[in-house]
């Protein structure tokens, strides 16, 4: 009889977790807008054919639409309203009765303006958000940087992974984007010095509204901790990288256009021949690799610039969603 009970009782827990799984994975996909076919939408339907009552939609509405975070830093409007309809037809597609609260939640989306900024946010295996206003189209104004790439997510996950990397340690990235990698660090790496930088100035901008929205306490160069400074590949010095004094250099999807690979090995070079104090500098780039010439370029410009590379081994464990299935690399160069 025990058994009987303790197997019931597992088969309950096994069903709650798997039900929070699921309701944690709406959630994820949702603030950092995902495809709305990427959401377990199937596993969701197997639940409610399987429940008589509308608890876990309830609870999903909860934990998107209606929670705090969706106040605060909302996912576009169109996109809170697609996701809201596609919710209330999996709704419908039951016998239970209508929600009102769903209905609620898509009147006060169909009623609100949209803006031309969006905000995507991604859950750290802390609990906390990081949340960024980031463009909807990967092009916007010119540039690449206002959006987050996969290559930056893949990054953070690995710093997740490897703390010690950045712990007590000068940091500068280049080509920040809108920030994703350097916030988790700042938040989650405990650096000593943190320089975000670009080149754009409205990535710039938002660069820095971004960190501000963060909490992370922006300052005027030195001293201060957390700098966003205007970079350019093309132009900085070696002195001016020597002022830096960054002994660990990342950056993420920075290998993405033939004419600018020139420059970018032409900084690495600098970077990696100007010591710090008699340390070597270590420089961490992460790519996707789209186009396989323009990733093969890059290598032959290294090699010809007499710096070498390593593969490093991926993140193991995911933590914000993405296309896994595109090809990311991580090298370490070194001399
Ligand atoms: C594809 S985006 C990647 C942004 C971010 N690292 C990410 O992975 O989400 C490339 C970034 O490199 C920056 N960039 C391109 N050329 C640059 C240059 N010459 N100097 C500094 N930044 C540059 C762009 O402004 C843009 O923010």
């Amino acid at each position: 009889m025990n058994n009987l009970n303790d197997k019931t009782a597992e088969d309950d827990n096994r069903r709650v977790t798997d039900s929070q799984n699921m309701i944690f994975a709406f959630q994820v996909s949702f603030f950092a807008m995902c495809r709305l076919s990427s959401f377990p939408w199937s596993t969701l339907e197997i639940k409610l054919q399987c429940d008589e009552s509308s608890d876990v939609i309830l609870e999903i509405l909860k934990k998107t639409c209606l929670h705090s975070l969706c106040q605060k830093t909302p996912p576009s409007v169109k996109y809170r309203r697609l996701f809201l309809s596609e919710l209330i037809k999996r709704h419908e597609a039951t016998t239970t009765e209508p929600l009102d609260e769903l209905y609620d939640a898509l009147g006060e989306v169909l009623g609100a303006e949209e803006e031309p900024v969006c905000y995507k946010s991604y859950l750290l295996p802390s609990g906390d958000a990081v949340s960024l206003s980031e463009s909807m189209a990967v092009i916007s104004q010119g540039t690449t940087g206002l959006v987050t790439w996969e290559a930056a997510l893949y990054l953070a996950e690995w710093a997740l992974e490897n703390p010690q990397v950045f712990a007590d340690r000068n940091v500068l990235e280049l080509g920040s984007g809108v920030g994703l990698t350097g916030v988790a660090v700042c938040r989650s790496c405990a650096p000593r010095r943190y320089v975000f930088s670009d080149c754009h100035p409205s990535v710039l901008q938002r660069l820095r509204n971004n960190a501000r929205l963060n909490g992370l306490p922006l300052g005027n160069g030195p001293p201060a901790t957390i700098t966003v400074e205007e970079l350019d590949w093309a132009v900085i010095t070696e002195d001016r990288l020597r002022e830096l004094g960054a002994d660990t250099v990342i950056a993420s999807d920075v290998v993405y256009d033939p004419d600018i690979v020139g420059c970018l090995v032409r900084l690495l070079s600098k970077i990696l021949n100007c010591t710090v104090q008699g340390s070597c500098t270590n420089v961490y780039i992460s790519s996707t690799v789209r186009n396989p010439d323009t990733y093969s370029c890059f290598k032959t410009q290294l090699e010809s610039a007499g710096i070498k590379h390593q593969l490093i081994s991926g993140p193991v464990k995911p933590v914000f969603p993405y296309n896994r299935t595109i090809s990311i690399e991580i090298m370490k160069l070194y001399l």
